[in-house]
């Protein structure tokens, strides 16, 4: 299936919004100025501490104005991307931008035929395509789904509540399992596919707006291509995603449980952004795996895939942040590069089963007619069978055979009628391309459409061109100036000087908000961090002293990682019996009835080996060590042990006071111990009266 591979980078749009009444009535001022012949955004601050604060400027493939036009953005960025999806190459168009910034109104776009966004304009294409491409079937096919709070539901499917799994397997990547996928033999069906999808989306969500903000649409087609001299099948997918609101959530307000809930919201957008930042930076790892949009996305972002991304912005002070956000985030995505590779050859494709399942039946039908029906002309019609049949029976003698034979040709009509619908009823899932060549297209509608390809290119060339120029004028100016004096080049050098400073110091700005932002993130990843650390410290103290050693390991050797489902697993246990082992009922060693479970453990204190300790509620003890509270010290013993332990500093010895009455030590006399000392060790001890005194090395401390 490999051929040529091409490194490609990601291609990055920018569209920023017209300016809203809601903007204007706040008094709003713009603060983006858009250059789409150079591919650059200009950012100022509108709460630029200093007058000379440099504004932000940004560059990308393209960017588009307020007054940009749907048919201009699909033309010169995403017609060409449909155009190599329909030669077998993955694409993705993804729109990313803080909520209302026109995210739905770029993909969707609205009914009228100017306004319709992308995702219609592709169907169009996509029709216009099959429609005048001769002597190839087509099988064209799609699905809808939406991810949201890490759930994925199949938005083609109203009662399909249960959300949807991931999985993976060899050669086909990612895929949602039991997600519907609707055949298409038309635009119209498309659209109608569309709608369906959108409708499900937004009933029995109490706010529509609200929920189409904060979950990610997909969707996916997927054209088969079966060239008729040809037996193989290349296949072209194609993504269009609508992407949550990408506002930051801790800036919405929300706390506690609510802001909880919003970072498992975004959980898919953040892990969006590190996978870019990740690719960006040719990280080792790059974490897919860490939410369900990521792992769908996989082959578009640094796969096999043509990425398009978009990025929405709007123009009012009052987002300027946000906007500064996506610009940066569009950046960085700038730098990822795919290896979008032709899908020819597909083993797997449907195509081929439908085919061959196509020319199975026409045999069968061919068979159980003898000949006599030719799949092509067969429309339900099989009297000819009959008449035939009763000509050639008119013997009285043989009314029973006749009977018979009538009886089975009835039963094989039955059955030809059967195969025939069902024949049509696949055979329409396949569309024949050119079908439609006279009506929908003419020569004019072809040239348009090249001519229209080739502005686009010849577009995207200028700006390229517009860009690389801007970049050499640097460097050549010097070259190309005559200097009539010194004076002169002194003043260029200067102007130049002057120039480089400012670049300097823009990029200085910037570098000092990425750093802001970079401890910004770094602060937050430690907090969760560091909450992550406390609960699983906190779950090994409880297995530490709540979970049996031998429980424990039986649940080691029992847990498995579930690669599907992201998740650990517990395999089922295997019992086994020995002759005159007890039954076990209930997963209990004997049989005791909840009751008796409930009542006995708080009387009694005792808990059977059997109950599962991970189900019981901790038995918090009633104090804690920080409730301990040093126990205080008589007076009277203080003093005594004062006196007992005496420094003496000048002569750097320790004098230790023997009990007052007599001098013995455990039952040891003056004398002995006197002795003992003096031969046990090379320290001087004298006992006097009442005193043993033992001399210390000068260098040891004095220990009380
Ligand atoms: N380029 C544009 N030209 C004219 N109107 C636009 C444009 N972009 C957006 N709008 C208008 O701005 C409003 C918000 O746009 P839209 O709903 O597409 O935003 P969004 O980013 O999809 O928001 P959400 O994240 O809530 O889905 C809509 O009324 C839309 O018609």
């Amino acid at each position: 299936m490999t051929r040529a591979v091409n490194n490609e980078s990601v291609q990055v749009i920018v569209r920023c919004r017209p300016i809203s009444e809601k903007e204007v009535d706040a008094e709003c001022t713009k603060v983006v100025s858009v250059y789409p012949k150079r591919g650059v955004i200009e950012v100022e601050n509108p709460k630029a501490k200093a007058d000379n604060e440099k504004n932000k400027i940004f560059t990308y493939d393209g960017v588009y104005d307020w007054n940009s036009t749907q048919q201009s953005v699909y033309d010169e960025t995403v017609r060409p991307l449909v155009a190599s999806v329909l030669e077998g190459y993955n694409g993705c168009v993804f729109a990313y931008g803080q909520t209302g910034t026109g995210k739905t109104f770029t993909m969707e776009g609205e009914d009228d035929d100017d306004n319709r966004g992308i995702i219609p304009r592709a169907f169009e294409q996509i029709w216009s395509h099959i429609n005048r491409t001769t002597g190839v079937e087509f099988l064209v096919s799609v699905r809808y789904l939406e991810i949201y709070m890490e759930e994925i539901r199949d938005l083609l499917k109203a009662k399909n509540t249960k959300p949807l799994e991931l999985r993976e397997m060899t050669g086909q990547g990612v895929f949602v399992s039991h997600l519907h996928s609707q055949t298409c033999q038309s635009a119209t069906d498309m659209i109608r596919a569309m709608k369906i999808g959108n409708h499900n989306r937004t009933t029995g969500s109490t706010n529509m707006n609200e929920h189409s903000s904060r979950s990610h649409a997909i969707f996916q087609i997927s054209i088969e291509m079966a060239e008729a001299e040809k037996k193989s099948v290349k296949m072209g997918k194609l993504n269009l995603v609508d992407l949550a609101g990408s506002e930051r959530q801790s800036k919405t307000g929300a706390t506690g449980e609510r802001l909880k809930e919003a970072s498992k919201i975004n959980k898919s957008l953040s892990s969006l952004g590190n996978v870019i930042y990740a690719l960006a930076e040719n990280s080792a790892h790059i974490p897919y795996r860490d939410s369900k949009l990521t792992r769908l996305l996989q082959d578009s972002l640094g796969g096999n895939s043509k990425t398009i991304m978009i990025a929405n912005v709007g123009p009012a002070s009052m987002n300027y942040e946000e906007t500064i956000i996506t610009l940066r985030y569009a950046y960085r995505a700038k730098s990822i590069k795919n290896q979008p590779i032709k899908n020819e050859d597909v083993k797997d494709a449907k195509l081929l089963e439908l085919q061959q399942e196509i020319e199975r039946l026409r045999q069968l039908i061919m068979q159980k007619s003898n000949g006599k029906f030719n799949p092509e002309d067969l429309n339900g019609e099989t009297d000819e069978l009959e008449a035939e049949s009763s000509d050639s029976e008119d013997d009285d003698g043989k009314e029973k055979e006749k009977k018979e034979k009538e009886k089975q040709l009835e039963l094989s009509k039955m059955e030809i009628d059967e195969l025939g619908k069902k024949l049509r009823s696949l055979e329409k899932q396949m569309v024949h391309g050119g079908k439609n060549i006279i009506d929908s297209v003419n020569e004019n509608e072809i040239r348009l459409e090249q001519q229209r390809a080739e502005i686009a290119a010849r577009k995207k060339r200028e700006i390229e061109m517009q860009q690389q120029l801007e970049l050499e004028e640097e460097s050549c100016l010097e070259l190309k100036q005559v200097f009539a004096n010194l004076q002169q080049e002194v003043e260029f050098k200067r102007e130049k000087l002057k120039r480089l400073h400012t670049k300097l110091q823009s990029i200085r700005q910037e570098i000092k908000d990425n750093h802001v932002e970079y401890l910004k993130e770094r602060q937050e990843l430690a907090d969760s961090n560091d909450e992550a650390a406390m609960n699983l410290r906190q779950k090994f103290l409880i297995i530490d002293n709540f979970v049996p050693a031998e429980e424990r390991s039986r649940l080691i050797n029992l847990a498995q990682f579930d690669e599907n489902t992201d998740n650990w697993l517990l395999k089922k246990e295997k019992r086994f019996f020995r002759p005159g082992d007890r039954p076990v009922a209930h997963d209990y060693r004997r049989p005791i009835s909840d009751y008796a479970i409930t009542h006995a453990i708080p009387s009694s204190g005792m808990r059977y080996r059997a109950e599962n300790v991970l189900d019981l509620k901790l038995d918090m003890p009633i104090r804690t060590t920080q409730d301990y509270v040093r126990p205080t010290i008589c007076p009277q013993v203080k003093a005594a042990v004062k006196n007992v332990i005496k420094q003496d500093t000048e002569n750097n010895r320790i004098v230790v006071k023997l009990a007052p009455h007599g001098f013995s030590m455990r039952g040891i006399s003056k004398t002995e111990l006197e002795g003992r000392y003096n031969k046990a060790s090379r320290n001087t001890i004298e006992v006097h009266n009442n005193y043993r005194v033992r001399q210390i090395p000068k260098s040891a401390k004095p220990v009380y």
